[in-house]
């Protein structure tokens, strides 16, 4: 199928075009043709009014969380794990995850994302819901070496790459997910780290997200979760790390020395009062960035817009820079950030050859008006309700605001009637 859209304001090259138009073959960019010949495409998408962005990624998420959003709020992260969140992932089942997933695959397209990382369980239905549904994600089970489940989550690690891996079209790439050094004592993390190295997988872990973590693995160990990580070779698999709060100059050069890729999280971090990650540190070493939202439960929604919003001002007034993350900072880390997080070579920028995940933004809110700067009225003004159409591998997901793959009703009602089974053994 050729494909073209007719008459956008293109993001590329660190600017935005107007009147741009952006052809498209199955699943991959192939031209931006000033005179396209419009009789030789199958579908002309009009881009009038429309801000045409690499579809947004969203780079740490427990997505079937969508269950627990609201359920345990106001609380500190190991209190809000261990009291509340752990015991009611001990009831939870394929059918409530596979509804929850969904519900949060369609959350996330509504806000333009087109791309997502996950770690949880119950991760053939996490898989299942990205393949119908036509989003794309660097997907992981989450293992923790402190359960009693703890080595036949890593049998099933290795059985779901097999699986998945390069699956729906390639949309699906698995990843290894020890939990966090805190539920990973150091000799299952070297377990981790022989596996990803039998399959060739990267590794997805949460470090250093809260002070008390690093003070506990410093005492444990005497060093810091990032020092820790680097040591036990997780850092040389290709690594995507979670929050780095509580990171300092040793743990950002050893960041940067291993290229690890950091999922930064605002709104999970401010929720569960972590604290406020040293985003402009990293940016400076030249660290990989991306934002997540991290699970619906922690944050509480699945909104990649807010989190760069969350970004684009935090870190100003935590430093007070008004340069610290400019405009710009904050798309990249929405767009190209994200998906060098995930590992995508081909993904995260509007260019020939790349995939054709692309996300549209109606510019006619009155917040988008007068039109000074559109770089600053997306990175400052804009929300996701402005988000009008979304595609990934070429396919349309989304089309003024409707869903083209998922029956959204359908999935309001199965993650409210799975939700009333899970909570009817946990009241
Ligand atoms: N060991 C579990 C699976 C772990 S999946 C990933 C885990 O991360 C938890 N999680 C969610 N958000 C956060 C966070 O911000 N920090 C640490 N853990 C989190 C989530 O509740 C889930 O238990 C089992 O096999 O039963
Ligand atoms: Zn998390």
């Amino acid at each position: 199928m050729k494909k073209l859209i007719t008459n956008v304001a293109l993001y590329q090259d660190h600017s935005i075009k107007e009147g741009k138009n952006i052809a498209f073959t199955d699943d991959r960019i192939t031209d931006f043709p000033d005179h396209p010949d419009r009789t030789a495409y199958d579908e002309i998408i009009d881009g009038n009014r429309m801000l045409a962005m690499p579809g947004f990624v969203n780079t740490h998420n427990h997505i079937a969380m969508t269950v627990f959003r609201s359920y345990a709020d106001d609380m500190q992260l190991m209190d809000w794990l261990m009291q509340k969140i752990w015991p009611a992932e001990a009831k939870l089942d394929s059918d409530i995850v596979y509804a929850h997933t969904m519900l949060g695959i369609a959350e996330m397209i509504r806000c333009g994302t087109t791309s997502f990382a996950d770690m949880y369980f119950f991760m053939n239905d996490v898989a299942r819901a990205v393949e119908t549904s036509g989003i794309r994600a660097a997907l992981c089970r989450g293992v923790t070496g402190i359960t009693p489940n703890a080595q036949e989550a890593l049998a099933e690690s290795k059985e779901f790459y097999h699986t998945w891996h390069k699956k729906a079209d390639g949309r699906i790439t698995v990843m290894l997910g020890p939990h966090a050094p805190y539920t990973c004592p150091p000799d299952y993390l070297r377990q981790v780290v022989d596996l990803a190295h039998e399959l060739g997988a990267e590794i997805h872990i949460h470090l250093s997200e809260t002070k008390g973590e690093v003070q506990d693995i410093k005492e444990q160990y005497h060093k810091s979760p990032i020092a820790l990580a680097d040591e036990l070779g997780i850092l040389d698999c290709g690594c995507l790390a979670a929050h780095c709060v509580w990171v300092d100059e040793d743990d950002l050069n050893i960041m940067a020395r291993k290229h690890v890729r950091v999922a930064h999280n605002p709104g999970s971090n401010f929720k569960l009062a972590g604290g406020i990650a040293p985003l402009g540190e990293m940016l400076k070493k030249g660290i990989t960035v991306g934002l997540g939202t991290d699970g619906a439960s922690s944050n509480n929604n699945l909104d990649i817009v807010e989190e760069m919003h969350l970004a684009a001002l935090v870190h100003k007034a935590n430093t007070l820079d008004p340069l610290v993350i400019p405009a710009e900072t904050a798309l990249q880390l929405l767009t190209e950030g994200g998906a060098k997080c995930l590992g995508y070579t081909d993904v995260g920028k509007l260019e020939k050859g790349y995939k054709a995940d692309i996300t549209l933004i109606d510019r006619e809110g009155l917040h988008w008006y007068p039109k000074h700067n559109t770089m600053s009225l997306f990175a400052y003004s804009a929300n996701s309700f402005d988000v009008d159409t979304v595609i990934v591998d070429g396919k349309t997901l989304l089309r003024h605001k409707a869903f083209t793959t998922i029956d959204i009703e359908k999935v309001k009602a199965e993650a409210e009637r799975t939700k009333e089974k899970l909570f009817s053994q946990l009241d």
